[in-house]
């Protein structure tokens, strides 16, 4: 049977809750187990006064919505469901067995291109399929990958997401770092922000730090304005041309996701097997 019932009405007592796996943006989430199928997930709880301080919960309901309707995706994080309390809001949520990639990412400093490459083939596969169903996530950066039991990428977090074609009506808060031109000048967008920010993930795994980065606000807009790309020489060549073809002023222009599984990039670093990154033979 389904790991979570989609139609059973659940309360906080039909979980055993385990460790704080950690922090989203407007709550905490734990490791919980359902009592009665013995499923592992994680359970987000938000405060209901939080989200109206913040003003989020148009955003919130927008975020159930949106990942409520996504059926099977190995790369993107299910919501298997939702309930609330008096004062609390709860999310049903997949459980990520490895847990946030930005973590790996700042202790790993870099990623080689077999790994840089397969996780970014993953992102381009789930974003292609929100792309299909006419959503955009607008958020995509490490904090909001997640690594499942087989380190398969996980997209999660769908608080920024919106149905194409849109143009922002939430003031952003956070890093600006992903930020498309059309962004940051406020223009209207369409999914074709997720491929900027795809290539500045790209550049974020390989290099350790984010293309456009700078102290002040300004000084990073001013340089996603120009595009003022510089790839170090330690990137590939291969690499750095997928970079290149993503971070385009023109989102136009910008390389399109379909064919980034037969970039030269992808095919020169993509293992003999499936799941062989870590050295073992398994049957499938
Ligand atoms: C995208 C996002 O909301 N990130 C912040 C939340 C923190 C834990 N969240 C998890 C969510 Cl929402 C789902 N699965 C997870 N697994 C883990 C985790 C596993 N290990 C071994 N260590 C950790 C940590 N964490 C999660 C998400």
């Amino acid at each position: 049977q389904p790991p979570v019932q989609a139609l059973r009405q659940y309360s906080l007592d039909s979980f055993e809750i385990g460790r704080k796996l950690g922090k989203g943006k407007f709550g905490k989430v734990y490791c919980a187990r359902d009592k009665a199928t013995g499923y592992v997930c994680a359970l987000k709880v938000m405060e209901k006064k939080e989200l109206i301080h913040f003003k989020v919960e148009k955003q919130f309901r927008r975020e159930i919505e949106i990942q409520s309707n996504l059926s099977r995706h190995p790369n993107i994080l299910r919501l298997y469901g939702h309930f609330h309390d008096s004062s609390r809001v709860f999310l049903i949520l997949e459980y990520a067995g490895q847990g946030e990639m930005f973590k790996v990412l700042r202790k790993k400093g870099r990623f080689g291109d077999v790994l840089a490459s397969q996780y970014i083939c993953q992102i381009a596969s789930a974003l292609s399929y929100l792309h299909k169903k006419h959503i955009i996530h607008r958020d995509l950066k490490p904090e909001n990958l997640l690594i499942g039991l087989d380190g398969e990428v996980k997209l999660s977090d769908f608080g920024w997401s919106v149905h194409t074609p849109s143009s922002r009506r939430t003031t952003m808060c956070g890093t600006l770092d992903y930020l498309p031109p059309e962004m940051v000048e406020a223009k209207d967008h369409d999914h074709k922000v997720d491929l900027w920010a795809l290539g500045v993930l790209t550049y974020e795994f390989l290099v350790g730090n984010p293309p456009f980065e700078e102290p002040a606000h300004k000084a990073t807009y001013k340089r996603i304005s120009k595009v003022d790309l510089k790839i170090p020489p330690s990137v590939s060549v291969e690499a750095a041309d997928l970079i290149r073809r993503l971070l385009q002023h023109q989102p136009e222009r910008r390389f399109p996701l379909d064919q980034i599984p037969d970039h030269p990039w992808i095919v020169k670093n993509r293992p003999l097997w499936p799941n062989s990154s870590s050295g073992e033979l398994r049957s499938n």
